[in-house]
């Protein structure tokens, strides 16, 4: 099955476009689990199993993201193995990578992601330039979603700089990818921040069609009634990620599991004005 088929399937099975970013901080686990006198990989692993079992209802898809498995070291990748063959199989994994580098450089990341068959997508970082890209285009089953307008602060550095046509760098990239997706049979999607709807506009209509990664709600603040406005003319597929307000959602409390699954439920439910237009 291609990536768009396999992602409107996901939303539709689970009415929901929500994605649940998998970022395990050992500072932030629950109690219950760290109380437990067992390897910090090991308290990841049940943590994040936990919460797969509790939110799986609730959406779409997985992004965990890479920087919180590397940082437990050589059993970072272990790990992130575990989780990924708890995740359903009928649920999006987004793995959030960020990788951007030279074609030969390039193509052993893309080995070492499109290797692992439970992974659909992986967030690709576009400043080298867009042949950087090539090497994740050979896969229908796979999808890349490129850094095109991020939710942080700094994305005015770069990413809305005017250059002198008038566009945007963000315009630059979702106008590049709308020129390589009419080459590939790789899905090819944009991150874009919900924290800047206001500025999203001419991103996303540069390339209507793209599927979009969403980060920035929930934690980051971003607004999903401006989020929802901004999409009313979009084609493509969306889904809103949101970590830290999802997964530690109860972590001092004993029935911290609940928590998680009520605040998945609650942002499921916010979204459903977004969602309602795709399923
Ligand atoms: O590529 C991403 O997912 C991403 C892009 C972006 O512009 N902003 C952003 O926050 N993210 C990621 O989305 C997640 C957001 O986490 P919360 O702020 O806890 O919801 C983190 O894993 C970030 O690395």
């Amino acid at each position: 099955m291609n990536f768009k088929s396999k992602l409107g399937k996901a939303i539709g099975q689970a009415k929901s476009t929500l994605c649940v970013g998998l970022d395990p901080n050992l500072d932030l686990l629950p109690n219950a689990i760290t109380d437990k006198e067992i390897p910090p990989a090991q308290q990841v692993e049940q943590f994040l199993k936990t919460v797969i079992d509790v939110t799986t209802e609730h959406c779409a898809a997985y992004k965990p993201n890479l920087g919180f498995f590397e940082a437990l070291g050589s059993e970072g990748w272990t790990t992130f193995g575990k989780v990924l063959s708890h995740i359903p199989n009928d649920k999006i994994v987004i793995a959030d990578a960020k990788r951007g580098d030279i074609s030969s450089t390039a193509e052993h990341y893309a080995k070492a992601f499109w290797n692992r068959k439970k992974i659909d997508a992986l967030t690709l970082n576009p400043l080298m330039g867009f042949e950087t890209l090539d090497p994740f285009l050979k896969e229908s089953s796979k999808g890349i979603y490129v850094l095109a307008l991020t939710s942080n602060p700094g994305a005015k550095d770069i990413l809305l700089r005017k250059l002198s046509s008038g566009q945007t760098v963000s315009e630059v990239i979702a106008n590049q990818l709308k020129e390589k997706q009419r080459k590939s049979d790789t899905s090819i999607g944009m991150v874009v921040g919900a924290t800047k709807a206001e500025q999203l506009t001419p991103v996303i209509s540069s390339f209507p069609e793209a599927p979009l990664l969403i980060p920035g709600v929930g934690k980051q603040g971003g607004s999903i009634n401006a989020l929802a406005n901004t999409l009313e003319n979009h084609n493509g597929l969306p889904l809103i990620n949101s970590s830290r307000s999802i997964i530690y959602a109860g972590n001092d409390t004993a029935n911290w599991q609940q928590d998680v699954a009520a605040s998945a439920e609650n942002l499921k439910n916010k979204l459903a004005p977004i969602t309602q237009r795709y399923v």
